[in-house]
């Protein structure tokens, strides 16, 4: 804590103080600017795309700029999972009773689900199919909010419950109802988890003495005892899924990883077990489900404020499948505005946040500075996708056509909404499946648009685990 001396060779950044590090600067900019994405940046344009900052006892690199995000991403010495260390993590995983997922479980469990989640459903008909359904129930709901003519939703929220069942489904084969008690407790669960989680870190990570200190101030309890109803939540639905368990005949991802446990038992350093279980499963509520809604979030959003991209993608959806016929993932091709309307959604959503932290698991080199084993390193993705810097004609505006080139769909190198390397997202076949089907199934059925006499809904953030458009409320009419 103590140390205010940086390594040879450290990406440069702000004066580290003893025991604050560099979170007063930090903290200044992320005041002056309202979100910490926007302060790393900031100190980007003064230091450079790598800043080396320190908070508490925790030294944390920032990348910045597509070069450098490449770079940083495509190294295999950055490929570990920021678990390890500081070793507080491991006293959390005792304190509730689990096996905290570090780097070497984690390349197993990952091979499990990029197998098993492609066999499975992943860009299979499977897939297809139980997306469609969902979409359709989504288009179902908002007939029954229309009537016929209008209704007012929020966004949002609105694709939450639909998200979470298309992952909760391909997961443990179970598909929730809107008003279904179990998927409302596992909602609040996921809200009250993210709202509080942070790319970055908490700051009792980086000050583990504020846990003795200031359990509850610091969120310290809260974290706790959010991740303990998760756990248990989940604990449930294995032992309610053990009891129709046959080996013979899988139904679902939950299935398959019953029987590797039971096929792994007798062998040693086995990572499948059912504290493993419930951790995998946690990695992929945490990461599938806000990603994905919250995406759908900010391309309604900005459908709102760019009515003329809702009517040209209408008009593209009229004249490829009509009112009627529901769209399937093999209409992809001949949809490519939409195609060029969901990366341009990515782009918004990713463009605020930042990668997940990776650690370095031996020292290594970041354009050339030098990296000691073990520091964390997170990505940065405004600089590279939305700010002035990104290299796009006007960044800050919602311009599907900026990707169409000929009729086709190109996608210029700085866009990297699922990261790249050995650590990418497993869920982009899902993501990208998810979000065609509902943007399609909806403009095909619904006009959004601004409420009246209130000025437009912000193109502002809330910062969490996952940056998410602030809450907002469309009118829907049927078309
Ligand atoms: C629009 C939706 C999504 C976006 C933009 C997205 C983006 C990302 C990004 C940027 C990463 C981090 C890459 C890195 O740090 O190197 C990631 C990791 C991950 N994503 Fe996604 N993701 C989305 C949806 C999903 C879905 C639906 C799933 C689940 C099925 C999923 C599962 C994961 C997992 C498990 C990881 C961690 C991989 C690892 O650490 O090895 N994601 N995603």
């Amino acid at each position: 804590y103590q140390s205010t001396r940086k390594p040879k060779n450290f990406p440069p950044g702000p004066r580290w103080w003893p025991f604050l590090g560099s979170a007063p600067q930090v903290q200044f900019l992320r005041k002056k600017t309202g979100h910490l994405l926007l302060a790393t940046s900031k100190l980007a344009r003064k230091y450079g795309p790598i800043i080396g900052l320190k908070v508490g006892g925790e030294q944390i690199i920032i990348v910045h700029g597509a070069k450098a995000l490449r770079e940083f991403l495509g190294n295999e010495d950055l490929i570990g999972r920021p678990n390890r260390k500081p070793d507080t993590y491991r006293s959390w995983g005792k304190r509730l009773g689990i096996v905290m997922t570090d780097g070497d479980f984690w390349s197993e469990q990952r091979r499990f689900l990029v197998r098993h989640l492609r066999e499975f459903g992943f860009g299979t008909n499977n897939m297809s199919t139980l997306l469609e359904e969902e979409s359709q129930e989504l288009v179902k709901y908002l007939l029954n909010e229309t009537n016929g003519g209008e209704g007012v939703v929020s966004v949002p929220s609105l694709f939450s419950t639909p998200i979470l069942n298309t992952l909760w489904r391909m997961l443990v084969g179970v598909r929730y109802d809107s008003g279904d008690p179990q998927l409302a407790k596992l909602h609040g669960i996921l809200a009250d988890m993210f709202k509080h989680m942070s790319m970055v870190g908490k700051l009792f990570v980086s000050f583990p003495i504020l846990r003795y200190l200031a359990p509850e101030a610091s969120g310290y309890n809260f974290y706790m005892d959010v991740h303990r109803r998760l756990i248990d939540f989940l604990y449930e639905a294995i032992d309610d899924h053990k009891q129709m368990y046959d080996p013979e005949c899988p139904r679902d991802v939950m299935d398959l990883y019953l029987s590797m446990i039971n096929f792994n038992c007798k062998l040693q350093n086995s990572t499948f077990s059912e504290q493993q279980l419930v951790i995998t499963c946690m990695d992929m509520f945490i990461a599938g489900s806000e990603t994905t809604s919250n995406t759908l979030g900010f391309c309604f959003l900005y459908l709102v404020l760019y009515p003329e991209v809702q009517r040209k993608a209408q008009e593209e959806i009229d004249s490829v499948l009509g009112r009627e016929r529901a769209p399937t993932l093999s209409d992809r091709q001949q949809l490519p505005y939409i195609e060029c309307i969901v990366w341009e959604s990515m782009r918004m959503f990713v463009g605020r946040g930042f990668t997940l932290p990776h650690r370095a698991i031996r020292a290594t080199k970041l354009c050339g500075y030098s990296l000691p084993k073990d520091v964390k390193v997170v990505g940065n993705f405004y600089d590279s996708s939305l700010g002035e810097e990104c290299g796009l004609e006007d960044p800050s505006a919602f311009k599907p056509e900026r990707y169409l080139k000929n009729g086709q769909v190109v996608i210029p190198d700085n866009i990297i909404p699922f990261g790249l390397g050995k650590r990418r997202c497993i869920g982009e076949a899902l993501a990208r499946g998810n979000l065609f089907l509902f943007i399609t199934a909806l403009l095909q059925r619904f006009n959004f648009s601004q409420m009246p006499n209130e000025s437009p809904p912000s193109t502002d953030w809330e910062d969490g685990f996952t940056p998410r458009p602030k809450d907002f409320q469309v009118v829907v009419s049927e078309r």
